[in-house]
């Protein structure tokens, strides 16, 4: 473990085009009350003070918006703002790269989850610090069944064994390195960046995260994340 001299950066992945939530733009750039989406998500990292630096990955003819967003709303931790490829898996391997050689440590988080909160973050660095490699999961609240193409369940899972993955998931620089390259070179696609790292043999370990770290997905996640951040602006204005 080496916290003290630990330099994270975080690659903030925001170059997919919401086709669940079937807009005409990008569900990114979707206004959350007085912002778009992607705007609050890169707040929650500018306002840690041990977050050296973060890329930003988005579509190739979102470079120039991005980039004005960065000086409109002064988020100066966004050090470069690259173009991403047309899976997140390739889109995360770009920001990567992009990243500075001084980031020795690195958090990975989709651009369309605004609402993680400090203390998840931290949870997750400091699993990564002890491990390596650590994500944030929250336990599965339904009974899941797998099902097969005629529609008849074959498998119910011991629930107590399930969790819902989510971002921000953390890693020894390195190390993600050496698993994305291994997958790229293999043709290896993962939903998420621990598939890369698993796949190597190395344990990836789960920090609790919250329910309310929601991925804006489908229509429905907007009147929610709406009503999530008014809650704790409510709260905010009560402790002040
Ligand atoms: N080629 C891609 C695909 C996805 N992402 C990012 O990965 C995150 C999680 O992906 P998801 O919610 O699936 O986003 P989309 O791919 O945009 O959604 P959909 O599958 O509905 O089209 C998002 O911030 C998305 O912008 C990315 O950077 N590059
Ligand atoms: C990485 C992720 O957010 C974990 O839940 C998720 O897998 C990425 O989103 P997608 O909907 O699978 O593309």
């Amino acid at each position: 473990m080496e916290a003290a001299g630990a330099n994270w950066g975080v690659v903030v992945v925001a170059a997919g085009r919401g086709t669940r939530m079937g807009t005409a733009e990008s569900k990114q750039y979707l206004l959350l009350r007085d912002k778009p989406i992607l705007v609050h998500t890169l707040e929650r990292f500018q306002a840690m003070d041990d977050i050296a630096e973060v890329t930003l990955v988005v579509g190739e003819h979102d470079v120039d918006r991005c980039r004005a967003f960065v000086r409109e709303y002064g988020l100066h931790k966004v050090k470069q703002v690259a173009a991403g490829g047309s899976e997140r898996q390739h889109s995360v391997h770009r920001g990567l790269a992009a990243l500075s050689g001084a980031v020795d440590w690195v958090m990975v988080h989709d651009g369309v989850r605004p609402l993680v909160t400090e203390r998840a973050v931290r949870a997750c660095m400091n699993g990564a610090l002890q491990t390596e490699a650590a994500v944030l999961a929250v336990p599965v609240k339904d009974t899941i069944k797998q099902v097969n193409e005629a529609g008849v369940i074959t498998a119910t899972p011991d629930r107590r064994s399930l969790w819902a993955i989510q971002t921000p998931q953390a890693f020894r620089r390195s190390l993600l390195q050496q698993a994305l390259d291994q997958a790229a070179k293999d043709g290896f696609l993962g939903t998420d960046d621990a598939m890369a790292v698993e796949r190597l043999g190395v344990s990836v370990y789960v920090a609790e995260g919250d329910y309310t770290n929601i991925k804006m997905t489908t229509p429905e996640d907007l009147p929610y994340a709406e009503f999530l951040l008014a809650s704790r602006e409510r709260e905010r204005g009560k402790e002040s």
